[in-house]
């Protein structure tokens, strides 16, 4: 069994992959320093998968605890590196804890394992687009000037793995620009567990709707888009981790050598508005919201060209709005019933 070694393993994204992984076949390593997870997704894994996954608590900054780590799991075939500080706000107010986390684990991690013909697949976003000049959005679309530390950390990391690659490195890599990743495992035992007050639409609405919070200010109805909000291609968690092992079977090839970089997301923008209503519709559960002012920052609308990922990765995204809405929503419901 290929042995694959998902850091940031226990997050939103990475434990949603882990699952993915195993009914592809593959033995899952989960590396992650609970800086921004619990332990007990360890446990809610353990139930899904019937059986526990091997897991070593471990903070990618440490150098000497990553070399260690190469030295114990030498025989991975792949890496999926998901590890990574990720909230757009708080990378403008501390940019350092930023640059330190995001680099350090990154270059740490190739360097421990510099040398061994390994598949690296590397989380990055549709941030590095900025506001495109072309929608849908294509992989060579120019890279804009990072609106944030956050994205700025993903537009050198995909900079700093292809010059690795230039260099003559033994990896394959493959960068994914995932656009706006919401949802849950349809068994909501896992999901996304944001610490504090969430930055992000369908979290925000979720624990709106559940009485966490009053209410839901939508930003700004004054874009030019059809009904004035703005728009993103929203993506349900399950068919991005799909991505990460279409992404894995395709470095395996052998015609494939390099670096290569794909757009993960539906193809179809949904205005800010339109996610309102498909929550309202789909749980029949109604929440407080009102029009505010713009957020700083905020893109007008991006959603991407996925023809690429569908050709070459052979993977589509399969799950519509309504699906990712009712996932969210039984997994806001399964943590207010029982913490974690
Ligand atoms: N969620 C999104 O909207 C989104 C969009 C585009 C890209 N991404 C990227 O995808 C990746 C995963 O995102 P997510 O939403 O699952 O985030 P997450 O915070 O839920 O998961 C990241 C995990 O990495 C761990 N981690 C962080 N720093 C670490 C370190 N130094 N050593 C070990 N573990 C560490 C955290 O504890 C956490 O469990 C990140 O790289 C993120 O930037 C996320
Ligand atoms: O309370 C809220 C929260 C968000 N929004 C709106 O909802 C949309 C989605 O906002 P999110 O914060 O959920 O997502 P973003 O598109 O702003 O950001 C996400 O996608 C980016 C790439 O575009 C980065 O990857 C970033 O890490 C990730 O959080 C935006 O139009 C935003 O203005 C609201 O109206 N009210």
């Amino acid at each position: 069994m290929k042995k694959i070694l998902v850091t940031g393993g226990l997050g939103f994204i990475g434990s949603h992959t882990v699952v993915e992984l195993v009914q592809a076949g593959y033995e899952p390593v989960i590396i992650d320093d609970l800086s921004n997870s619990h332990i007990s997704i360890l446990d809610q894994l353990t139930t899904i998968l019937g059986f526990k996954p091997q897991f070593h608590q471990v903070d990618l900054c440490d150098e000497a605890a990553v070399k260690n780590l190469a030295t114990s799991i030498a025989d991975v075939t792949g890496i999926i590196h998901f590890a990574a500080f990720k909230a757009v706000g708080e990378s403008v107010a501390h940019p350092l804890k930023y640059y330190r986390n995001n680099f350090y684990s990154l270059i740490n991690l190739l360097n421990a394992y510099y040398g061994k013909p390994l598949n690296f697949v590397f989380s990055s976003s549709c941030t590095v687009y900025g506001q495109p000049d072309n929608l849908p959005v294509t992989e060579d679309a120019p890279v804009k000037a990072a609106q944030s530390p956050y994205g700025n950390t993903k537009q050198i990391a995909e900079e700093i793995l292809q010059d690795m690659i230039a260099s003559g490195a033994n990896y394959k890599v493959v960068s994914l620009r995932y656009f706006n990743p919401v949802g849950a495992h349809k068994s909501a035992l896992i999901g996304e567990l944001p610490i504090g007050v969430p930055q992000n639409l369908v979290p925000f609405i979720t624990q709106t709707a559940i009485g966490k919070r009053e209410k839901v200010t939508v930003f700004g109805n004054d874009y030019n888009t059809p009904d004035g909000s703005c728009i993103r291609d929203y993506i349900h968690v399950v068919d991005l981790a799909k991505a990460h092992v279409a992404a894995l079977k395709y470095m395996e090839e052998e015609s494939f050598k390099g670096y290569d970089v794909f757009n993960i997301g539906t193809g179809k923008g949904t205005s800010v508005l339109e996610v309102v209503n498909a929550f309202e519709r789909t749980t029949g559960v109604k929440f407080a919201w009102s029009i505010g002012p713009r957020r700083d920052g905020d893109v007008e609308q991006v959603w991407g060209d996925v023809t690429k990922s569908t050709e070459v990765l052979k993977w589509k995204a399969e799950l519509d709005v309504d699906t990712m809405m009712a996932s969210a929503w039984e997994w806001e419901k399964a943590i207010a019933n029982k913490p974690l």
